[in-house]
């Protein structure tokens, strides 16, 4: 598995694919930094008026709610349904699902429009399944992501879409496979948009393969090792956020290979 990895790490560096995203005003500049170091393209476009040219020439689309305004839930609307029109693959961050009916109603409306993957903590992915789940943390997990395992799949086997469960494992689902990841360290948690930077590799795997689960695999594991070696030389959240850059920019099949600790199995 870390061979299929590997292969799309060294493929992205050569396409250096452009990845647009309408993300959140907290982690604008940390994705499209995390982007850069791993050697995509990022893009931040945010206005419904010109969304659609640019999924037209980007090769994935990342959305990200974390800080929603009517118009750029309107852009969302408009840039995913061009994506599917036109056959683009596109990843959902449903950043603090669960705070209002306003967030509650466009991620059923993105739901319906079937994201390719979707990627959340723990306590976003089982509001997603069940949006009568209060909210009381914001945009943090209240809990932890293998309590979330059993409403992931479910939201998996409801929607078809690939799901992401973040947090001390991640767990990457489809309908044939369960792949988990034992990468990643616990002062990641003290850095805001880790998770969104996930996502947003995720999207950028998603712009050099049609195989999406792989796509889905390789951006999670990759964020959870880099920040997970970032940690290891980090004197607190600072720092990590530096090393992450560093680590992302550094990577290389020795690395993967020998460092990240991911296991696969067949439903
Ligand atoms: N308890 C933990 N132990 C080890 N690693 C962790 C832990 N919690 C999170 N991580 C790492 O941090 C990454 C991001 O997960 P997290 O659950 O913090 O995302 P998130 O809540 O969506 O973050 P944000 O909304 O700030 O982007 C995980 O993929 C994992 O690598
Ligand atoms: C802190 C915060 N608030 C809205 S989005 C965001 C970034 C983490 O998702
Ligand atoms: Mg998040």
């Amino acid at each position: 598995m870390e061979d299929s990895i590997i292969n799309l790490l060294e493929q992205l560096r050569v396409e250096k694919p452009l990845i647009h995203n309408i993300t959140n005003l907290v982690v604008m500049n940390n994705t499209a930094n995390a982007l850069l170091a791993l050697g995509a393209s990022p893009v931040m476009v945010h206005s419904p008026l010109e969304v659609r040219e640019v999924v037209d020439i980007a090769q994935a689309l990342v959305i990200n709610i974390g800080t929603l305004s009517e118009d750029t839930a309107e852009a969302m609307l408009v840039a995913t349904e061009h994506a599917n029109t036109i056959g683009r693959p596109w990843v959902l961050d449903p950043v603090g699902a669960g705070i209002s009916a306003f967030r509650n109603d466009l991620l059923s409306n993105l739901l319906d429009l079937k994201p390719t993957v979707i990627r959340g903590n723990a306590s976003e992915i089982m509001t997603l399944y069940n949006f009568n789940q209060p909210n009381t943390k914001g945009v943090d997990s209240t809990t932890a992501s293998k309590d979330a395992l059993r409403f992931g799949q479910l939201l998996q086997e409801q929607t078809g879409s690939i799901i992401c469960i973040s947090g001390e494992v991640d767990y990457i689902l489809s309908q044939q496979y369960r792949v988990e990841v034992f990468n990643g360290n616990p002062l990641m948690t003290q850095v805001t948009g880790l998770g969104c930077s996930a996502t947003a590799l995720i999207g950028a795997f998603l712009g050099v393969t049609d195989q999406y689960f792989e796509a889905a695999v390789a951006g999670v594991s990759i964020l959870s090792l880099a920040g997970e070696l970032a940690a290891q030389t980090a004197a607190g959240p600072g720092t990590l956020q530096l090393n992450l850059y560093d680590e992302l920019y550094q990577l290389n099949a020795e690395r993967l290979k020998s460092k990240l600790k991911i296991k696969r199995y067949a439903h």
